[in-house]
């Protein structure tokens, strides 16, 4: 048993009857900590289906998904949302932050939802934010940051609950080249040094080269490609 993700024979099926769609089709995976796998596949092929299992967003209609042990496809409703606050983070294709918030708040806020912020929180959030290159900007609200500092805000913020698991959906969807090298090479960095299960779904194929591993997903279907490096 592994304290990343195990996803066993997970289908998910859409809808009923006539218009039953299968999103997903007996797909299995298995994301020891400090391993960054990456999934890429067309539109519709069931890649955002396969995200929000993992994240413990949305369940599965077969089959079995394991986080750090334990069953998470046989929990309520409340249970999950503890799972994804404490165990999971998130970075997605915009960074999703808070307007109002600055830069160390959009952190903090993390721990506030689960209970109350301590003082080795914030010196936490500090120092994640300053490996991120990002402590000049510790006051400073989005609209004062650049599409890579915006998106390495949301990588700390992932990371602030100290995760098991990271889940990234495109997020290099908005930024150029180097950014995009930047970033990728950020979350691949923390990946190996905090022992952290990652999955990226992405587009871009210059992102693979920084996976352990490369999966297409095709009509629902999870397969292995050829390594990456
Ligand atoms: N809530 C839903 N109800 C019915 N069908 C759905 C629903 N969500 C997704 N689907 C269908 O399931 C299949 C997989 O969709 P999914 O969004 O997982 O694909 P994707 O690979 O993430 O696509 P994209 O790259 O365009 O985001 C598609 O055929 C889609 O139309």
């Amino acid at each position: 048993m592994t304290t990343g993700l195990e996803i066993s024979k997970v289908s998910k099926y859409y809808g009923e009857g006539n218009n039953k769609v299968t999103a997903l089709e007996q797909v299995s995976i298995t994301v020891e900590p400090g391993e960054f796998v990456a999934v890429v596949g067309p539109s519709g092929s069931g890649k955002s289906t396969f995200l929000s299992i993992a994240g413990a967003l949305l369940k599965a209609s077969e089959g079995e998904v394991r986080l750090n042990g334990q069953p998470i496809s046989t929990f309520s409703e409340k249970e999950l949302s503890s799972v994804r606050l404490k165990e999971i983070g998130f970075i997605m294709q915009s960074s999703n932050l808070v307007p109002y918030l600055n830069v160390l708040d959009q952190l903090l806020i993390v721990k506030k939802m689960a209970g109350k912020i301590k003082a080795e929180d914030r010196a936490f959030a500090v120092k994640l934010l300053e490996e991120l290159g990002l402590w000049s900007k510790l006051k400073s609200f989005p609209e004062e940051l650049s599409g890579g500092e915006k998106q390495r805000t949301a990588i700390a913020r992932a990371l602030m609950n100290h995760p098991n698991v990271i889940l990234a959906d495109e997020p290099t969807a908005s930024l150029d080249t180097q950014r995009a090298h930047e970033v990728v090479n950020l979350i691949s960095h923390q990946v190996k040094t905090r022992k952290i299960a990652a999955i990226m779904v992405t587009h871009d194929e210059r992102m693979l080269e920084y996976c352990d591993r490369v999966y297409h997903m095709e009509d629902g279907k999870l397969l292995l490609a050829e390594r990456a490096k």
